[in-house]
């Protein structure tokens, strides 16, 4: 039998080659597979990376997570997927932001500033998404890095109610060397005795230089509370943002109104006594804005020197004017100034052409700005008569006349 011809032969010779192709192929086929599961595995590390900046305040529970806690932070992280984990960052940034945590009790008028408006919002539309380094709040590159380190504020707004503090630390956190909690702490008032370790906590990082800041109005009126602070450091700078007291008075009152619809007139709060003319100094409203006497108990503990008084006349119409006084009382190079603000007619105040971490403009909420009922004439003239002579002392006590005696 004559031994296979050339046809034959073919087959022979043709299947190591297929067989090398089908190798090749093969090889192919699991390089790409091995390209697309480790795409797949970065692209599911990224989504942890975010840890330390979407964890709630003290969230040392995440960081502790399954299958987290190598990932949580870390320049050596972003070393291994630097575009990746840098973009992924960037991108939970807002977010971020709205998850902050919520002080331990703030009241409804701060919980309106906590939720961030849609345009600052990540997402479709927000301008999450699209940040940039440069959009980013200061300290971002702290955060995207995970260094720096929470601190004890080293200045505190300590108040006064309606006098405009939430404004003033709202244009303050646009300077790059300030870093605040958003919301009222309230704690050397009502959480004192969750020990300094717990305040901490609740402070954003920040690196040399930065400040640390909080603000709470109430601590102004609260007899504890300079004796407090002092115990915490004797350096920590007070700022009080003050306001006309009659003005404040029934800003205080237009919120409790807004709350509770159905209290008593102003007019009928005012007075122990309307026909004797006898001011009810027992009600809040008109007690806060004794300016006078609350600052007595915080020199006891102070010297003038660590206080600032900021006017919160003037933070409506010189913003820029006062927050020049409060950088330099903070030791900060003047960054804020009237290139900041501008006004919006609509909302009736000014408002920040940038607001931090955005590049959009930006206006306090509308329970800041509300429209006042119309207050007796007789009663408003009745308390200026009785606040006149403790003006007067507060002016002379902090060497600044603010005018509301005029
Ligand atoms: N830029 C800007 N935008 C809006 N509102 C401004 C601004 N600057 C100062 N104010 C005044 O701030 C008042 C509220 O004060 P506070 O932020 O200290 O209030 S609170 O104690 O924190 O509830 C608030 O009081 P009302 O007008 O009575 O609502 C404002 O008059």
């Amino acid at each position: 039998m004559a031994p296979p011809g050339p046809a034959g032969a073919h087959p022979t010779s043709a299947e190591p080659l297929s067989r090398s192709i089908f190798r090749k192929f093969l090889l192919m086929l699991c390089s790409l597979l091995t390209s697309l599961y480790v795409f797949y595995c970065l692209a599911e590390r990224c989504q942890t990376l975010a840890g330390p900046l979407v964890r709630p305040s003290g969230g040392g529970d995440e960081a502790g997570a399954p299958g987290r806690g190598a990932l949580i932070g870390g320049p050596r992280e972003l070393a291994v997927w630097p575009a990746a984990a840098h973009r992924k960052r960037l991108l939970q940034l807002q977010p971020w932001r709205r998850l902050r945590p919520p002080a331990p009790r703030h009241d409804g008028e701060e919980a309106a500033w906590e939720e961030e408006p849609p345009g600052l919002a990540g997402g479709p539309g927000g301008s999450g998404a699209g940040s940039s380094v440069a959009e980013a709040p200061p300290g971002t590159l702290a955060l995207l890095l995970d260094e720096g380190s929470k601190q004890l504020p080293q200045a505190i707004i300590i108040g006064v109610k309606k006098g405009g503090t939430r404004a003033l630390l709202e244009f303050l956190r646009v300077h790059p060397d300030v870093r605040a909690v958003g919301a009222e702490p309230h704690f050397f008032d009502r959480s004192y005795h969750k020990g300094l370790a717990w305040y901490r906590d609740l402070m954003p990082r920040t690196l040399e230089g930065q400040i640390t800041m909080e603000k709470t109005p109430s601590y102004f009126v609260t007899r504890e509370a300079p004796a407090r602070i002092s115990a915490m450091s004797k350096d920590t700078k007070l700022i009080v943002v003050v306001r006309d007291p009659v003005t404040r008075a029934i800003s205080d009152y237009t919120q409790t109104l807004s709350k509770r619809p159905d209290i008593p007139t102003f007019e009928s709060l005012t007075f122990k006594n309307r026909t004797t003319g006898l001011i009810d100094t027992s009600w809040s409203a008109i007690q806060i804005g004794i300016y006078a006497k609350h600052l007595e108990h915080w020199l006891r503990h102070f010297p003038i020197s660590q206080m600032l008084f900021v006017s919160g006349e003037r933070l409506i119409s010189d913003p820029a004017g006062e927050l020049g006084r409060v950088q330099d009382f903070l030791g900060l190079k003047r960054i804020i100034t009237d290139k900041h603000f501008y006004f919006n007619k609509t909302k009736g105040f000014p408002c920040l052409k940038k607001a931090e971490g955005s590049s959009k403009p930006h206006c306090l909420g509308k329970t800041k700005g509300r429209t006042h009922p119309e207050i007796d004439r007789e009663v408003v003239r009745r308390l200026r008569e009785f606040y006149r002579p403790f003006n007067l002392k507060f002016y002379q006590m902090t060497g600044q006349d603010f005018g509301w005696d005029g």
